[in-house]
């Protein structure tokens, strides 16, 4: 068995728009160990999401085009497997998520028990495949014995995610917890199926700093604790230095380069990821150190993207897009110009 959990391999998505096809994801490659908490990090609309949804399939239909490549997960091509089977036996099963805003992501009128129990209806690893995949629309038999396991479950992991009174939790509606709270129930509901990779999208942006840093504590030790995998989207390389072990840094719908947060920070390769370095005032910052502006995805740029930014930037960098090289060990980088160690310190 591979030790790599995840592999995407050359992903092109488009998405018809008013204005045409937008290039949304172009040849994207992304790798994730099993275990290992990797950061999607790039800016807003560069298509962290969109890279999100392709894993977990639920692309919007009328409007995506998956064009190329494959995304191998646990040695499976998810993109040949059936669409019914994944929905029954990969997604919200071996693949959970977690939303950005936990309160959308509940229904007000009904207790936070009656829908954590119903997901279990669907999603209990009490199920085996054979049931789960079974005539999609019937509910689950849901018999006293699996339903009494469930519910210790349940309980169990509210009390992993450290919420106070987890019996009285359930009875509440989700107006009535905070939204820490509920960030903390959607950790525990990812949790709850015994995912192999947990897809955790910006989860702490809708929160306050100070509890955003508890939630992704408590994401980490959970995660280590279960031996769980995580791709962890986020447009804020602090945040992603706090929890990954690797980061993939995507800028407009390409990926630029990809390392251990180590190697990340203190060899960063790629001209795009030391310029993103070196405009941060402090670890958190965005993009507005650097000269240009982002392209439109309808009429890209032809080879590496960030060529018209880039000071490097030569003839084949506006030809051809770089395939990946090696800057270290377990380090990739897309580039035909890598930023050496003299580089680094002359860029201003
Ligand atoms: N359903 C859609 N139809 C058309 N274009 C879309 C659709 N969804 C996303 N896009 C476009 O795809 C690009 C990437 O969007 P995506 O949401 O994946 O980026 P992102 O990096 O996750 O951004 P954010 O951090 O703001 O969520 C954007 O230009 C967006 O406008």
């Amino acid at each position: 068995m591979t030790s790599d959990l995840l592999r995407v391999r050359d992903l092109k998505v488009s998405f018809a728009t008013d204005g045409g096809t937008a290039q949304v994801l172009d040849h994207v490659n992304l790798t994730i160990g099993r275990g290992q908490i990797v950061g999607l990090v790039g800016e807003s609309g560069c298509g962290k999401t969109t890279l999100a949804r392709s894993i977990l399939g639920v692309l919007p239909k009328n409007s995506a085009r998956l064009e190329a490549g494959t995304i191998e997960f646990d040695g499976v091509d998810l993109l040949r497997v059936d669409p019914n089977r994944l929905a029954a036996t990969v997604r919200g099963r071996r693949i959970s998520f977690i939303p950005q805003d936990p309160f959308s992501s509940f229904n007000p009128v009904f207790t936070i028990g009656a829908q954590i129990m119903d997901l279990m209806k669907w999603k209990s690893p009490e199920l085996d495949d054979a049931d789960a995949g079974r005539s999609g629309w019937l509910p689950r038999l849901h018999g006293s014995r699996r339903y009494k396991a469930d519910r210790e479950r349940v309980l169990d992991l509210l009390r992993q995610v450290q919420l106070p009174d987890p019996e009285g939790v359930l009875k509440k509606y989700p107006h009535e917890v905070s939204g820490g709270q509920r960030q903390r129930l959607m950790i525990a509901m990812a949790l709850l199926p015994e995912p192999k990779l947990i897809i955790a999208d910006e989860p702490t942006t809708a929160l306050d700093v100070t509890i955003q840093a508890q939630i992704l504590k408590l994401l980490r030790d959970l995660a280590t604790d279960h031996g769980i995998s995580v791709l962890f989207t986020t447009h804020d390389l602090g945040t992603a230095w706090e929890i990954c072990d690797s980061i993939t840094v995507m800028y407009a719908g390409q990926e630029m380069e990809a390392a251990s947060s180590e190697g990340f920070f203190k060899r960063p390769s790629h001209p795009y990821t030391n310029r993103l370095l070196k405009s941060l005032p402090s670890r958190g910052g965005s993009l507005s150190g650097i000269p240009g502006s982002i392209p439109a995805l309808v009429d890209p740029p032809t080879g590496c993207r960030f060529n018209p930014r880039c000071e490097f930037a030569t003839d084949i960098c506006r030809q051809t897009r770089p395939e990946v090289t090696s800057a270290g060990p377990g380090h990739d980088v897309r580039c035909y110009h890598p930023v050496a160690e003299e580089k680094r310190h002359a860029l201003a």
